[in-house]
C-alpha cells in the first residue's frame, strides 16, 4: 500500500504570500488518559519558514511540537487521532518508521543537553549512528555543523575537550549543531532559550534568522517578544486548542480574536 498522500501544494496566506507546507496538520486530538490536551488542531506549516507556538503554561505546546517527530509517543498514557502529513506521508502510518522521522525533523531542547564525551564526539555521533566512519568526513560534517550553528570560531581549538566544560548558551549551540550533523529538513525548538542569558538568547535568535534559510523551524516560546523578533507565522494555543494562526506581524499587531488579544496584551497568561 502506498502511504503517500499530496496534500503538499503550494498555498496562500492571509497577506496572498505563496507557501509551500512541510507539514499539513488535519484534526490532531490528543488524550493523556482521559485529559484532552490537543483539540481538532489543524493547520499547515511551511517550508523554510520560522513557525512560532505560543500561549500560557499548560496550553499544549510542548505537546504539540512533540507529536511533530512522534516523541509525544513516548509517554505511555497517550491516545491520538487525526492525522499529521509530513511531506506528503502521513507519519502515523505505520509504515512510517520513526527513525526515518526522526532523521529528518530533529529536536532542540529547552534545557541543552549535551552528551558527557567531547565536542567533537556530540555532533559525530549522529553521522556515526548513520554509518559514516572515514574520519575525514566526519572532520567535515562536524566543522560544518558547528559553523552552521555559530560555534565554530569559540570551539575549533577544544573539539576534544568536554562538551560539559562549555558555557550554557555554547552548550545550546552545540545542540544545535548536533541536530544539523544529521541533515534534517526540519528542526523543533522547545523554548531553546529559556534557560539562557540574554546575550546567549540573542545568539541563538541571531542563529535561527539564519537556518531558515536552510530548514523549516518550529518554535515554541513563552516570550512573545521572541516570537514577534523571530517568526514569520504564530499559533495562539489555549486550553489545547489553536485560537488563532497567521503570520506573525497580523497576529500581534491586528488579531481576529479577542482571546488572541488578551493574551498579547497581558491580560492573563
Ligand atoms: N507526560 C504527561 N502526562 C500527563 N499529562 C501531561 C503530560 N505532559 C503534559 N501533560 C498535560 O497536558 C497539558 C498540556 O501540557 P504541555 O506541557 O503540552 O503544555 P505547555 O503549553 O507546553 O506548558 P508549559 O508552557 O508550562 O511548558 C497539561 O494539562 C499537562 O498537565
Amino acid at each position: 500500500m502506498d502511504i503517500t498522500i499530496n496534500k503538499q501544494m503550494v498555498q496562500k496566506d492571509k497577506k496572498n504570500q505563496e507557501f509551500t507546507p512541510v507539514f499539513n496538520i488535519n484534526n490532531l486530538n490528543l488524550w493523556y488518559g482521559q485529559d484532552h490536551a490537543l483539540k481538532d488542531i489543524k493547520f499547515d506549516i511551511p517550508e523554510k519558514q520560522v513557525t512560532a507556538i505560543i500561549g500560557p503554561s499548560g496550553c499544549g505546546k510542548s505537546t504539540f511540537i512533540k507529536t511533530l517527530n512522534r516523541m509525544v509517543e513516548m509517554v505511555p498514557i497517550v491516545r491520538m487521532s487525526g492525522e499529521i502529513v509530513y511531506r506528503d506521508k502521513n507519519i502515523f502510518d505505520p509504515k512510517y518508521g520513526v527513525e526515518e522521522l526522526r532523521t529528518q525533523v530533529g529536536m532542540v531542547f529547552q534545557k541543552p543537553n549535551p552528551f558527557p564525551k567531547s565536542i567533537y564526539d556530540n555532533v559525530a555521533y549522529g553521522p556515526r549512528i548513520h554509518g559514516i566512519k572515514n574520519k575525514k568526513v566526519l572532520d567535515e560534517v562536524v566543522e560544518k555543523s558547528l559553523r552552521g550553528a555559530a560555534i565554530w570560531d569559540e570551539v575549533k581549538d577544544r573539539l576534544n575537550e568536554n562538551a560539559y566544560g562549555l558555557s550554557g548558551g555554547q552548550q545550546q549551540r552545540l545542540c544545535i549543531a548536533r541536530c544539523l550533523a544529521i541533515e534534517p529538513d526540519v528542526i523543533l525548538m522547545d523554548e531553546p532559550t529559556s534557560a539562557l542569558d540574554p546575550i546567549s538568547t540573542l545568539k541563538v535568535e541571531e542563529l535561527v534568522q539564519e537556518l531558515k534559510k536552510d530548514y523549516s523551524i518550529v518554535i515554541v516560546t513563552h516570550n512573545m517578544q521572541q516570537a514577534a523578533r523571530i517568526s514569520d507565522r504564530t499559533a495562539f494555543f489555549l486550553n489545547g486548542e489553536v485560537v488563532e494562526y497567521t503570520d506573525t506581524s497580523t497576529l500581534f499587531s491586528n488579531p481576529s480574536d479577542k482571546r488572541t488579544e488578551d493574551y498579547i496584551t497581558g491580560r492573563f497568561g
